[in-house]
């Protein structure tokens, strides 16, 4: 019986198009995902082995989505060759980047992925870099907290998205500085094939995805940073599951922002960084810095449903998903009741249908949910806060939760949580140089 590997080849870049071609193979199917990089590319970056060296980790990093289909234990990439540190990065992405899918399709493979890829033992050349930022922009509060600090620093940035659509487009357009937009396309043979008997389906990293294609985007139009706004709520798993803890956010993490940072430190000869600006805030810090500027109000959107590749012909918020709740609930306690309900075009904690999403966030049903939401007892603390407010007091899900999460959590825990949510974390990697100039008190 033949065993299944995905197979992994080495993928090109077309300077005069602006295209990369990254092709797959998983028993007899093949498989091409292609991105469209804007045109005007540095010719010498572009042929540079630092640029051929991160086109390859891209190609195995965005290769999530095809091996995903039959998730075999072989991975080959035998045109690929690959440092001792780049081999754990694969493995660490491959596996707990892709933790939800596992633990949701019940599959064990951790510690049991094997990869096979040349040995790299070549000395990275120093690839200079311009002093300037590539920031990855979601459409969501998170990133424009990030743009609202680096411009109080005066630091020379470019917003940057790949498929940019809706609450990106309308959040870029009034941070007002020209972005570097990227069309990435999957192949549809693996769309259909995900919904077929017989092939798996699930979340893949896409932080982690969106993190190579910026790579990419760093080195061919020379910038010497990617800052990345991930908040430190996001190293909170979901579940344990065959001995690890699974995280839907995984590569949003202090532990993955550590692993890619010193890689793609490595592979330019320490010219380029990658850090989250946000790192030492929790989600509800980020909301109280989010709610101090009023412009991006009616353009941005957290809701994922904006973001589905076949587009989304809803309003920006949904109000339906648990992200939607968790981040109603974080901006309740630092917004008026009319901003709020402004914003979501409706008062989501007024609609008792939801009781069951609320409890889940805050952890007195079920699990923490697969979706972008901050730590279960940050949520808990956040509704504990509006059982003391006037305002929100009254509301049905406040009125119908404020007894169990007493219950559950007791008075001093909630109150001792909520410190410490506005408490600046020092565990994060921005550089010092910098991190001296942000300010989050001058928002
Ligand atoms: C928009 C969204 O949340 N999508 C998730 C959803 O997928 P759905 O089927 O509802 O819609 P599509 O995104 O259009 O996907 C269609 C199919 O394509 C597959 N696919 C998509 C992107 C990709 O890069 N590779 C793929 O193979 C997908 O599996 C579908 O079959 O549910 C999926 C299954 O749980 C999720 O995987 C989709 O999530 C997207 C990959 C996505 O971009 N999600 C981000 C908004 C997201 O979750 N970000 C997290 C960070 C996660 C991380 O570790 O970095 C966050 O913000 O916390
Ligand atoms: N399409 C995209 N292109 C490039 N970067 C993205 C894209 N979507 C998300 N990101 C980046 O990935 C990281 C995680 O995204 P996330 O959705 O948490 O942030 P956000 O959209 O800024 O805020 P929110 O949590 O409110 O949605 C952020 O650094 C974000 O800027």
């Amino acid at each position: 019986m033949s065993v299944t590997t995905f197979l992994i080849d080495k993928p090109a870049f077309d300077i005069a198009t602006g295209i990369v071609r990254f092709d797959y193979g998983l028993d007899d199917r093949r498989f091409c995902e292609t991105l469209e990089l804007p045109k005007g590319a540095d010719p010498y970056a572009a042929q540079s082995p630092t640029f051929q060296k991160l086109l390859g980790l891209a190609a195995i990093v965005l290769g999530v989505s095809y091996f995903k289909l039959l998730a075999p234990l072989q991975i080959a990439a035998p045109d690929i060759a690959l440092t001792e540190e780049e081999r754990e990065f694969v493995i660490d992405v491959y596996e707990n980047g892709l933790g939800e899918f596992y633990a949701r399709n019940n599959l064990r493979r951790f510690g049991k992925l094997s990869l096979v890829a040349p040995a790299d033992n070549h000395r990275p050349e120093v690839f200079k870099l311009r002093d300037r930022a590539l920031v990855p922009i979601g459409g969501g509060k998170d990133s424009l907290v990030s743009v609202e600090l680096l411009q109080a620093a005066e630091v020379d940035f470019t917003p940057f998205a790949v498929n940019p659509k809706g609450p990106i487009l309308s959040s870029v357009s009034e941070i007002g500085i020209p972005p570097i937009y990227v069309t990435r396309t999957l192949d549809k043979e693996m769309i259909r094939l995900s919904k077929e008997p017989g092939f798996y389906n699930g979340h893949v990293p896409s932080t982690a995805i969106n993190s190579m294609i910026a790579a990419l985007c760093a080195i061919l139009f020379d910038y010497d940073r990617i800052v990345l706004s991930n908040e430190r709520s996001a190293s909170e798993g979901n579940v344990a599951f065959d001995g690890r803890e699974a995280n839907h956010q995984y590569s949003k993490s202090i532990a993955f922002e550590s692993i890619i940072g010193s890689v793609l430190a490595n592979a330019t000869g320490g010219s380029l960084q990658y850090f989250s600006i946000l790192r030492p805030y929790s989600e509800a810090r980020i909301a109280t810095l989010f709610a101090r500027e009023t412009k991006y109000d009616h353009v941005f959107s957290s809701c994922n449903r904006n973001f589905r590749l076949a587009g989304h012909e809803g309003p920006l918020w949904c109000g339906e998903c648990p992200k939607c709740h968790f981040v109603f609930l974080i901006f309740a306690p630092v917004m008026s009741k009319e901003r709020l309900t402004g914003i979501f075009g409706k008062d989501l904690l007024a609609q008792p249908e939801h009781e069951h999403s609320f409890r889940e966030l805050t952890g007195l049903a079920g699990q923490k949910p697969w979706e972008c939401v901050g730590e279960i007892l940050e949520a808990a603390a956040c509704l504990y806060e509006l059982t003391k407010r006037p305002e929100w007091a009254d509301e049905p899900i406040v009125q119908r939760l404020k007894p169990d999460l007493l219950a559950q959590y007791g008075q001093s825990q909630l109150e001792f949580a909520l410190a410490e949510l506005m408490a600046d974390s020092s565990v994060h990697h921005i550089p010092q140089s910098l991190a001296a100039r942000i300010s989050p008190h001058a928002l």
